[in-house]
């Protein structure tokens, strides 16, 4: 269990976490602890400055977690903690969560798959151009509206109860006066760093899991034959090997392609192993220059982001962004955000997406984002497959 350096003598009480920011998953667990404060907001180009500044204001223990959006235009939104604490997957704690009322789809299924069947058409019609558009993910969303505050306490126990996620929350920027979180369980590693050595471990190409181990497998076999998967896959892996070498002495993924599963889906997925130039480089820097990957936005990346813009009827704000922490050495872990939703009061919005590449099938990838809401709409108390049908 990797722990913020010199913060291993705050271990939690195990108190359920309504605070700034949490994260507990296999790569460990940490959460805000003592005074915090946010750190002043801004883009990507600013980052680097920011957090030098915060951990210079800050003592020594200090750790900063957050969020980054998907957007890099928009500002982040990150806390410097006085502290952080470990925390183990179970004490969080199980508050109710509040009884559902209504549930939305933005878009629906069937108008999501209308704007895959035009990305695909965009996809087609580029296909003889060197830089045309090669793949985009393109996302759904649901409102569920509930006849109680959501406990943030009670999602994250819940949610933490799969060892494959990390369940994170993060608070967020609201006016209203409910507070807000971006509450999730990402099976997505952006990147972590201890010293000089960095970890990513992107995932792209997905199928839903079957309850029957007959099933299962044969799903998972489909998985690892598919083409299409392979080369959705195969996109997001060479465009971070390509972002992180200017950073790197050293890097490469010495174990190839596998697979790898959640309670839900199945994922392709590959470790891509490291060792930094410099080892001061804080890890947020690194997440902010991978981000956004092609596991939620596409490529050419600017061109996928402008049509998502387009196509996508609900703003992401902060979900394909980047969540995670740091200590003062720069060390920390930042994932992935989706499986996600964000959640004010008695409101929370669920995200999906899917990659599209040529040979999606618009049906098939609708379906497949009504997969990736089963964790949430699970942890919410509704069934888990209630998003697959229009
Ligand atoms: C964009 C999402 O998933 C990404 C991560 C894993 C697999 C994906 C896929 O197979 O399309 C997506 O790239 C999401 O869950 O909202």
């Amino acid at each position: 269990m990797m722990m913020p350096s010199g913060v291993a003598e705050h271990i939690a009480a195990s108190k359920p976490a309504e605070g700034e920011f949490a994260f507990t998953g296999p790569r460990g667990a940490v959460r805000s602890a003592g005074r915090t404060a946010p750190v002043a907001s801004g883009t990507q180009d600013s980052l680097d400055e920011r957090i030098a500044r915060a951990f210079r204001h800050a003592g020594p223990r200090a750790i900063i977690g957050g969020a980054l959006p998907f957007s890099r235009h928009q500002a982040d939104h990150l806390w410097c903690a006085e502290g952080g604490s470990t925390m183990v997957h179970a004490a969080v704690g199980a508050g109710p969560i509040a009884t559902t009322l209504r549930m939305n789809a933005a878009p629906s299924p069937r108008d999501y798959a209308g704007s895959v069947a035009k990305a695909l058409e965009l996809i087609r019609q580029d296909a003889a151009h060197q830089d045309g558009l090669r793949k985009i993910v393109l996302a759904r969303t649901l409102a569920v509206s509930a006849s109680d505050p959501i406990s943030i306490a009670g999602l994250m126990s819940r949610l933490a109860d799969d060892d494959s996620v990390t369940a994170f929350q993060v608070a967020l920027p609201g006016n209203g006066p409910s507070p807000r979180h971006l509450v999730g369980a990402t099976p997505e590693l952006l990147i972590e760093k201890r010293g000089r050595a960095i970890l990513s471990n992107p995932l792209a190409g997905s199928i839903r899991r079957c309850a029957g181990p007959a099933e299962d497998a044969q799903a998972c076999g489909e998985l690892a034959r598919s083409d299409k998967d392979r080369r959705e896959h195969a996109m997001v892996v060479e465009y971070i090997l390509d972002q992180l070498s200017p950073w790197c002495r050293r890097l490469g993924s010495p174990e190839g392609t596998r697979l790898t599963s959640t309670r839900s889906m199945w994922h392709l997925h590959t470790r891509i192993v490291g060792e930094l130039l410099d080892d001061s480089v804080p890890v947020p820097v690194l997440a902010a220059a991978l981000h956004p990957t092609p596991a939620v936005c596409g490529l050419p990346c600017q061109r996928a982001a402008d049509l998502i813009s387009q196509l996508e009827p609900v703003a992401r704000d902060f979900y394909a962004g980047a969540v995670g922490w740091c200590d003062n050495r720069g060390d920390g872990a930042w994932y992935v955000a989706i499986r996600c939703a964000d959640i004010c009061g008695r409101e929370a919005r669920l995200y999906a997406g899917a990659g599209i590449v040529e040979g999606s099938d618009p049906m098939i990838e609708a379906a497949e984002t009504g997969s990736k809401f089963a964790a949430m709409l699970a942890a919410l108390g509704l069934p888990a497959d209630a998003a697959l049908t229009d």
